[in-house]
């Protein structure tokens, strides 16, 4: 270790721009360990945004778009290897094992903090380090919801630029003395005097770690969105599913839309589906439907607490959109393409074209003839490998959005009226379930069930329970956030809480393409929801909850055959028969945590499947 010693920078804090000792006292004890050779206070304005992407296109990290079609845009290429959130290397270390739960890997807190400090010791030598003053959701809120970052990665920076409201404004609200999330990121990857920079540092060692207890989060080894952007899943899931935990509130893996009715009646809506499975593409979605409108409050997180009226709220703490790239195209998702079409964008892990734009699959019908891939290789259609990855993400401020609700910034958040929960199965769940009650929405959204994807790393395509939508980011023990959600109901006036919709857009038929067209047509789908909030439409009883009679779904000028509707809208007692094992064996997982509840749903639901 002599070699650091050597090295060791002193920092000077006396002209540091907050006079919060406890803030100082940590990124002070940060540098000594970490020993950045700078120290960066990031203001957030543009001039350091120009500064920081100056910087990372003469690294070789970003390239700059053309103006003309992306102004003020880059292309970012990672290492190959870290390129999703790393499931297997995230780590809730609550003082007690059983806090952690069975849907979390757990280690002990006081050894997982000294083998993370071996790591960061010297670790942001020949590097800058930043100081990313944050706030997720408004500062204007009654309750600021604070987090400062340190990391030694630009890329990071302008990220979290985007990402979340940050800079000099949120460190004045901060003032001496605000309560503030610690989140502590490093790319583990230290440059000795004089060595060549790589484009995308990072380590193989990884570590997505959080402490619960003290709020706080440590992550190392990657610069990779899901991993590093720590005001994101880190923070406003992990963390703030604990907060909520404690204080009687949700944190949840969800999207915000705001749907206006031919008639102007407004509805707000929630949904949870997994990792790339449709909540951007939900929440700016262009109904196909006349006269039906959707505007965009959030696209990944929101955060819902009753208000004194007896309702729930939910408010989106993120301030940009962290997209899935491929499969965005002006067919499926033209807000989206708006939205990037005023620049101000990073996008990550594409292909680049010719002419200085960005190209992914499912952009347009046809490939251009010639690209540079993700891994910075000649593609052409002949290419055997997807031009970009498939978790290959663009990043760009929600604000530009064409179809922002006007209410977004409100720190009060909207009523929501529906939660749907969603995942992607090829068979067996219908397009939509309606729920009889809060519990059995419980009960449903805590079986649900997905095929994996690219946004982390492993196996795609492997059906898993993910609760919620939530299994990679519940912060504490699953049994008790059932009982979490099961007690927020039972406290509340059932009228007014929101009605509760299970949803598969993904249903394949006979010949392996999906039975339900998807994307703009799931207006149809809002409209039966609000339609069944208002008593106007009809369902049929099934023994796993109320699915739309073929009548009752509006399919006016769709492109369906009778018996496509029926396959979408279709209940198979045999298919839900051979889901009940794998439930079983779900909820037996949670032992003692389980709410009891829950086991008579399950009962109920066998009863109705006729299995004794
Ligand atoms: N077939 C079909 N595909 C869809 C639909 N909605 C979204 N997709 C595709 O599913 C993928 C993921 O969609 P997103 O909307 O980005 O998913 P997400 O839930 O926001 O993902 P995260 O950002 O990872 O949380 C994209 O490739 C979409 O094109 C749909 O209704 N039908
Ligand atoms: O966190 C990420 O990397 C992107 C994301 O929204 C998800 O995976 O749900
Ligand atoms: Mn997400």
């Amino acid at each position: 270790m002599t070699a650091i010693a050597d090295h060791h920078v002193s920092h000077s804090f006396d002209d540091v721009p907050t006079s919060h000792q406890g803030l100082i006292a940590w990124i002070r004890e940060v540098a000594d360990l970490t020993q950045p050779d700078r120290i960066h206070w990031c203001d957030g304005s543009d001039a350091e945004w120009t500064a920081l992407t100056d910087e990372l296109v003469a690294a070789g990290t970003l390239v700059r778009l053309d103006p003309e079609t992306k102004p003020n845009s880059f292309w970012a290429r990672t290492d190959p290897t870290d390129v999703a959130r790393v499931e297997e290397r995230t780590f809730i270390c609550s003082v007690d094992e059983a806090d952690a739960g069975p849907t979390n890997n757990w280690r002990d807190p006081a050894e997982m903090k000294a083998e993370m400090t071996e790591l960061y010791r010297g670790c942001m030598r020949g590097r800058t380090m930043y100081v990313i003053p944050f706030c997720m959701g408004p500062v204007n809120s009654p309750n600021p919801m604070f987090g400062v970052e340190l990391t030694d990665s630009a890329y990071v920076v302008a990220s979290m630029r985007i990402m979340a409201r940050m800079g000099t404004h949120v460190l004045e609200a901060m003032g001496s003395s605000a309560d503030f999330v610690p989140c502590l990121h490093s790319v583990g990857a230290p440059l000795e005097p004089g060595q060549q920079d790589v484009p995308w540092p990072c380590n193989q060692t990884k570590f997505i770690t959080q402490f619960p207890e003290e709020r706080m989060i440590w992550s190392y080894g990657s610069g990779y969105g899901g991993n590093s952007l720590l005001g994101k899943k880190c923070y406003s899931l992990r963390i703030a599913s604990v907060m909520g935990r404690d204080e009687g509130w949700l944190a949840e893996h969800m999207l915000i839309l705001k749907l206006t009715s031919p008639l102007g009646t407004v509805r707000y809506i929630a949904a949870a589906f997994p990792s790339a499975c449709g909540k951007t593409n939900l929440a700016m979605l262009e109904p196909t439907i006349p006269g039906w409108k959707v505007e965009t409050l959030g696209d990944d997180i929101a955060w819902m607490r009753f208000g004194d009226d007896g309702r729930l709220y939910a408010l989106n703490p993120e301030y940009g959109l962290f997209g899935v790239a491929p499969g965005t195209g002006w067919k499926t998702n033209p807000n989206a393409m708006r939205t990037i079409a005023k620049g101000n964008s990073l996008f990550t892990n594409v292909a680049l074209t010719g002419d200085g734009d960005i190209w992914w699959e499912g952009m347009t019908k046809d490939a251009p003839a010639h690209l540079t891939d993700w891994k910075g290789r000649e593609w052409t259609p002949e290419s055997d490998e997807p031009a970009a990855h498939p978790n290959s993400r663009f990043c760009t401020p929600i604000t530009q959005c064409p179809i922002i609700a006007p209410e977004y910034d409100d720190p009060r958040g909207v009523p929501i009226s529906a939660i749907l929960f969603g995942g992607r199965r090829a068979t067996t769940i219908p397009l939509v379930t309606e729920a009889r009650d809060w519990t059995h929405g419980v009960f449903m959204g805590a079986t649900l069930s997905s095929e994996t994807t690219a946004a982390a790393a492993g196996k795609v395509g492997v059906i898993r329970r993910d609760p919620m939508a939530m299994l990679p980011f519940i912060g504490y023990n699953g049994g008790d956030y059932f009982g979490h959600w099961i007690s927020l109901g039972k406290d509340a006036d059932a009228e007014k809480l929101p009605k509760i919709f299970y949803v598969n857009w993904f249903r394949r038929d006979e010949d392996g393409g999906f039975a339900w067209p998807g994307f703009g047509e799931n207006g149809r789908v809002l409209k039966w929801v609000v339609e069944r909030l208002d008593g106007t439409a009809e369902a049929t009883e099934t023994p796993i909850g109320r699915v739309p009679t073929p009548e009752s779904l509006d399919v006016d000028g769709l492109d369906l055959t009778p018996q496509q509707l029926e396959l979408c809208l279709r209940v198979d007692p045999g298919e839900w028969r051979a889901e009940v094992p794998d439930i079983t064996a779900w909820l037996e997982k949670f032992g003692d945590k389980l709410p009891t509840l829950l086991w008579a749903e399950l009962d109920g639901l066998k009863t109705r499947l006729g299995i004794t």
